[in-house]
């Protein structure tokens, strides 16, 4: 049975038998799982295999960033691996965007496909430094935009952003918001944050969430924490 919870955990663990620890305490009903760039680095697709053996769905969350047919050529390949979710960077533009999308559909692969739009690590000075003067929201708005109209299943985005994007893309367009801290985590190198509860308030359709919970003491009781603060929202 697939999970229906907003509630997508980063296993960004440094080997494959460190995070399939943590996934063998976790529910594949209660929640997704993302692979990331250290995690696949280190194990490759064998990391994938294992959660969907586990009956996990996962997000490949690689971040593709190159020139379109390279983009297009890794995207089919990570669906070609059954991964629920792959995201690319908006910042690649809508030809890499639309070829990756196209590519998904001459292949009839139904993995969802997402654009970053704005790391959560990056506030407004970071943005200056890598010449884009406009606010991190502003930025975020025009990317979600291009990426909407690439034909993009949502973006990556802060919760910060998710109300503005429901207003201007709809309920269905995919808000999947990294950068959730939960009273008790620290902030750590994010810049952009909201609580879990917050952040669904503001209409993230999916909220990642990695060291609040990876780190903690007891992970299974942050998470418990955590699915007791939403199952209070009002959603
Ligand atoms: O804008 C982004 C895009 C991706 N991430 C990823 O999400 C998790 C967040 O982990 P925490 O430990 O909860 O901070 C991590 O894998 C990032 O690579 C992001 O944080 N922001």
């Amino acid at each position: 049975m697939f999970s229906d919870s907003p509630l997508i955990i980063a296993l960004d663990h440094p080997s494959l038998d460190a995070a399939l620890c943590l996934a063998d305490r976790l529910d594949p009903s209660r929640c997704r799982v993302k692979v990331g760039k250290e995690l696949f680095t280190r194990s490759g697709p064998d990391v994938v295999e294992a959660l969907h053996g586990r009956g996990f769905q996962v997000f490949l969350d690689l971040k593709f960033h190159d020139i379109p047919h390279t983009v297009a050529s890794a995207v089919q390949a990570a669906a070609e691996q059954g991964v629920w979710m792959v995201n690319v960077h908006a910042g690649g533009g809508r030809r890499m965007m639309e070829a990756a999308r196209e590519r998904l559909a001459r292949h009839g692969l139904e993995t969802r496909l997402i654009a970053v739009t704005v790391l959560t690590s990056m506030e407004a000075a970071d943005l200056a430094e890598v010449g884009i003067t406009t606010t991190p929201a502003e930025q975020v708005e025009r990317l979600a935009l291009l990426a909407r109209d690439s034909g993009m299943d949502g973006v990556v985005c802060s919760a910060q952003e998710s109300s503005r994007l429901r207003e201007l893309c709809g309920d269905s367009f995919l808000k999947v918001t990294p950068g959730i801290r939960p009273s008790f985590a620290d902030v750590d190198d994010q810049r952009r944050i909201m609580t879990p509860r917050e952040a669904m308030v503001a209409g993230s359709t999916h909220l990642v969430i990695g060291r609040p919970v990876t780190q903690a003491e007891d992970p299974m009781m942050a998470l418990a924490a955590i699915e007791q603060e939403l199952a209070g929202s009002e959603v």
